[in-house]
C-alpha cells in the first residue's frame, strides 16, 4: 500500500476503536473526541504533505515499488542522509518542531532495527526475522507509532524484582506456542492512543541480570488489542480557537498511561523475550540511538528557528531590539540555533557505512547535540518570557476583540510599535502558548525528559567521552614547564 493520506490515517484510527480513557471516560471516537480531534488533524495534515511535497517526502519502496515515506528511508549514502532529514524537517516545520513525536520519531528506530536485527537473533533466529519483517510491514502500511520504555516510578531505588508489588510494571506473564502473555504497567506514551500500533522497548539498563529477565520484553501491537488501555491524562487542549491557543489548539499530542491488561502479543510481533543482556544492547547496538538522534537533532533546529522567529518579532514589536541585553539574549538565541546546526552538518558529513550497509550519521556530534537541548531549551524558553514581559499576560481572547465595548479599546490599549493590538496580541498569544500556557510548560518537561533522564545521560555521556587525549595532553604541557623541584622528604 502507498504512504497514507490524512483522510487514510483518519478512517483508519476511527474504525480502530482503540481502548483509550481520559477525565474519566472512555472515547468512542479520538477524530471528533475535543481532547483529540485537532491534534489528530495536524497528523492527518503530516501525512497529507507527503502527497503535497511527494518529491521530498516519498520514495520508491524496494520491495512493492510503491512510493512510501521518506521517513522510513534507510539511508546508504550521505546524500540519502541529507534526504531522509529534508523529509524530517518538512514535517517539523509544520507544528515549529512542537509534535515531539511525528512518526518519523519512530520511523527511524524501526528501521535502524529492521536492519540491523541480528542482535534479536542471538536468542532465536525468529526475532531477528520478525524485526526485518516488521520494518517492511511498518513502511508498507504507513503504520503510525506510539511507544513506551518506563517501568512506573515506584521506588527508585529498587530493581523491578524487589517493588512491594513486583508485578506493577509490565512483565511476561507466560509463553505459549503461538505468543507471549503480558501484563503489566508502561509509561509514558506519547501519542498513546492516536496512532496505529505501540512499540514496547526497554530503556533504562537492567542491571538485575537474569532477575530482570521478566521485565525486558520487546514487541510491537495494534492500539486495538484486547486489554490494551491507555490512560491519558488531562487534555491542554482545551477547546478554545485557534487564535488563542494557536500551539494548544493544534498539535497537543497528550500523554497516556500505558495498561497491558493480560495481552496476547504473537510470536512474530516478538523481538526481544526476557533476556535483560539483549534489552541492554539493542539502542546501540542496531545504531537505533542514532538514528533516533538524527531525528530528533534536526527536529530541533527546526524547534529553535521557530523560537527564535517569535522572539526576534516580539522584540520589533514593541520596540526593545535595541537595546543592549535585549540583543544579547537574541543572540544567545542564534548561538543555540548555529551549534545545533553544526553538529547536525558535522552529523551528516562525518557519516560512515555500519556494518549493515547502511549510513549512519557521526554519533558523537549527535550524541553531543542531544544531551545538550535538553540543558539550553529552558534557557530559550525563559528569554521568550523574558523579554515578553507583561504582554505575556495582557493576553485578551479573540472574543474580547470581537465585544463591542470593549474590543476597541483592547484593540488600542494592545497596540505595538508596528501593529493594531489584534494582531499584537495573536502574535503574544503564540509567545504565551510556547511558554507559559500548559502545553507550553509542558513542552519544557518534554524536552528536557523524553530522551531520558539528562543526569544519567550526562554520566554515561561522561564514562564514554575519550578523556585520555585531554589529560595527556595537560600532562606534556606540564612536563614542559621548567621546574625546579625542592629536594626535600615528606613527613
Ligand atoms: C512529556 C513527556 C513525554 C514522554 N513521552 C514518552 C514516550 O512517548 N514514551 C516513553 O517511553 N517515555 C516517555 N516519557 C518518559 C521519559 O522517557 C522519562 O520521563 C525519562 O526517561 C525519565 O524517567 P522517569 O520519568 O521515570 O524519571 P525517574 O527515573 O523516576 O527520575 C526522577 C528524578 O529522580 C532522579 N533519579 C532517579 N533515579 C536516580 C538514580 N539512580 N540516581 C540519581 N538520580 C536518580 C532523576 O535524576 C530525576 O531527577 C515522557 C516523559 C515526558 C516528561
Amino acid at each position: 500500500m502507498p504512504a497514507k493520506t490524512g483522510a487514510q490515517y483518519k478512517e483508519k484510527l476511527k474504525n480502530a476503536k482503540n481502548n483509550i480513557y481520559i477525565h474519566g471516560e472512555r472515547v468512542d471516537d479520538p477524530t471528533t473526541h475535543p481532547a483529540f480531534q485537532n491534534v489528530v488533524q495536524s497528523m492527518a495534515d503530516l501525512y497529507d504533505l507527503q502527497y503535497e511535497k511527494s518529491e521530498k517526502m516519498l520514495y520508491t519502496s524496494p520491495q512493492t515499488g510503491d512510493k512510501v515515506g521518506m521517513t522510513f528511508y534507510r539511508p546508504e549514502t550521505i546524500d540519502d542522509l541529507i534526504k531522509r532529514r529534508e523529509a524530517i524537517q518538512e514535517w517539523a516545520r509544520l507544528s515549529g518542531g512542537l509534535m515531539g513525536r511525528s512518526p518519523d520519531y519512530l520511523n527511524a528506530e524501526v528501521m535502524a532495527m529492521g536492519v540491523a536485527n541480528d542482535l534479536f537473533g542471538e536468542d532465536d533466529p525468529m526475532f531477528a526475522e520478525n524485526a526485518k519483517n516488521y520494518y517492511d510491514y511498518a513502511r508498507e502500511n504507513d503504520i503510525s507509532l506510539t511507544h513506551t520504555l518506563i517501568h512506573p516510578q515506584v521506588n527508585r531505588q529498587k530493581a523491578q524484582y524487589e517493588q512491594k508489588d513486583a508485578n506493577v510494571a509490565l512483565h511476561l506473564v507466560e509463553k505459549r506456542s503461538d505468543g507471549i502473555i503480558v501484563e503489566g504497567a508502561r509509561l509514558l506514551a506519547t501519542q498513546g492512543g492516536i496512532t496505529d500500533e505501540i512499540l514496547v522497548f526497554p530503556s533504562t539498563v537492567k542491571k538485575a541480570g537474569e532477575l530482570d529477565d521478566p521485565y525486558s520484553l520487546a514487541f510491537v501491537v495494534p492500539n486495538n488489542t484486547p486489554g490494551l488501555k491507555f490512560i491519558s491524562r488531562e487534555s491542554f487542549d482545551n477547546g478554545k480557537n485557534t487564535w488563542d491557543h494557536p500551539l494548544s489548539s493544534r498539535f497537543e499530542e497528550g500523554d497516556a498511561i500505558v495498561y497491558f491488561d493480560n495481552v496476547f502479543v504473537p510470536w512474530e510481533k516478538v523481538f526481544v523475550c526476557g533476556n535483560s543482556s539483549i534489552c541492554n544492547r539493542t539502542f546501540t547496538e542496531t545504531n537505533a540511538v542514532v538514528h533516533m538522534s538524527h531525528q530528533v537533532v534536526a527536529k530541533n533546529v527546526v524547534k529553535t528557528e521557530f523560537l527564535l522567529g517569535i522572539v526576534l518579532n516580539l522584540m520589533e514589536s514593541i520596540g526593545i531590539d535595541k537595546f543592549q541585553h535585549v540583543q544579547d539574549k537574541g543572540t544567545e538565541i542564534m548561538l543555540a540555533l548555529e551549534t545545533m546546526k553544526s553538529h547536525l552538518f558535522k552529523a551528516e558529513h562525518n557519516a560512515k557505512l555500519d556494518k549493515w550497509g547502511t549510513m549512519t550519521p557521526d554519533f558523537d556530534a549527535l550524541n553531543a547535540a542531544r544531551n545538550w537541548y535538553p540543558r539550553i531549551y529552558p534557557r530559550l524558553v525563559e528569554i521568550l518570557r523574558i523579554l515578553g514581559a507583561s504582554g505575556l499576560m495582557g493576553i485578551p481572547t479573540e472574543e474580547d476583540f470581537h465585544h463591542e465595548e470593549i474590543g476597541p479599546i483592547v484593540n488600542r490599549a494592545l497596540q505595538s510599535k508596528n501593529m493594531e493590538g489584534y494582531e499584537r496580541v495573536k502574535l503574544f498569544r503564540l509567545a504565551w502558548d510556547l511558554t507559559m500556557s500548559a502545553f507550553g510548560s509542558r513542552q519544557t518537561h518534554y524536552e528536557y525528559y523524553f530522551f531520558g533522564d539528562p543526569v544519567k545521560m550526562g554520566m554515561t555521556y561522561f564514562e564514554q567521552f575519550n578523556k585520555e587525549p585531554y589529560k595527556d595532553y595537560v600532562q606534556d604541557f606540564l612536563e614542559k614547564v621548567k621546574t625546579s623541584k625542592p629536594n626535600y622528604t615528606n613527613v
